[in-house]
């Protein structure tokens, strides 16, 4: 599992009764509980693809493949159907502002004839997990700039009707995920609302503490897909 930061990492290991055992690695230090690799990969997209394409490596290397790759943390929500202290499962990974911007409006990068801006999901893993936790599913943006104005949040939402979140690593995590041919997920939980900047409105520990609770109810059904259910 791919975090930002050490915090969202130990709120997610929190749900787990034992403790991590910690593996070192180029990019960073494992966090190993129970059937889980928990690994910190960095703020923003690129460093996110890069720590999570090191470990995919390693475990490799090292002849065990991960299964899955789950992108989680905290995000911000898009009103009114992905509030603070909601949780979201993303059926689709959508770069939002790769591309250009042109006098008509922006282009994503596959218009320019270039590479993806979007990765699916399995839709039974997104089905077991929403299920699994009363997760919203739907579409989280990454972004390599946090949305501060309500003109940039409508921006977002005309452009991509079904998202839910935005995030800054998701895409990044699902891009190191693809090279390596294995299946990806992303879930996060709504700490602050897309729109203006306002820090008074930030619920950090609230997100981070809905963290820890929906992974008590998604590890046995990550598990279960992981074991039986690999389906689309
Ligand atoms: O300074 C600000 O206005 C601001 C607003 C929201 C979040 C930040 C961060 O620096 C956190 C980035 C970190 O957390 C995830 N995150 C949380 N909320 C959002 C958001 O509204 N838009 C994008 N990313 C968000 C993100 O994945 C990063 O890991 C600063």
């Amino acid at each position: 599992m791919a975090t930002a930061v050490p915090a969202e990492r130990d709120a997610v290991a929190g749900a787990f009764p034992e403790p991590a055992a910690e593996v070192p690695l180029p990019a960073g230090t494992l966090h190993r509980t129970g059937d889980f690799d928990l690994l910190a990969v960095g703020v923003g997209p690129a460093l996110a693809a890069a720590c999570t394409a090191s470990a995919l490596t390693a475990a490799a290397l090292r002849g065990a493949p991960y299964d899955l790759v789950v992108c989680a943390g905290i995000a911000g929500g898009f009103a009114p159907d992905a509030p603070v202290g909601s949780l979201v499962v993303a059926d689709a990974i959508v770069a939002a502002d790769l591309g250009a911007e042109t006098p008509d409006g922006f282009l994503p990068v596959t218009d320019l004839g270039f590479g993806t801006v979007s990765h699916r999901p399995p839709a039974s893993l997104v089905r077991g997990l929403a299920a699994a936790s009363g997760a919203v599913t739907g579409t989280v943006l990454t972004v390599s700039t946090v949305t501060g104005t309500a003109r940039r949040a409508d921006e977002l939402r005309a452009r991509h009707p079904g998202a839910l979140a935005e995030a800054m690593e998701g895409f990044g995590v699902a891009e190191a995920a693809a090279a390596h041919g294995t299946p990806v997920v992303e879930i996060r939980a709504v700490s602050n609302p897309v729109g203006p900047r306002d820090r008074a409105a930030w619920r950090i520990g609230d997100a981070l503490g809905a963290l820890t609770e929906s992974f008590g109810k998604l590890a046995t059904a990550l598990e279960s897909w992981t074991q039986h259910d690999r389906t689309q």
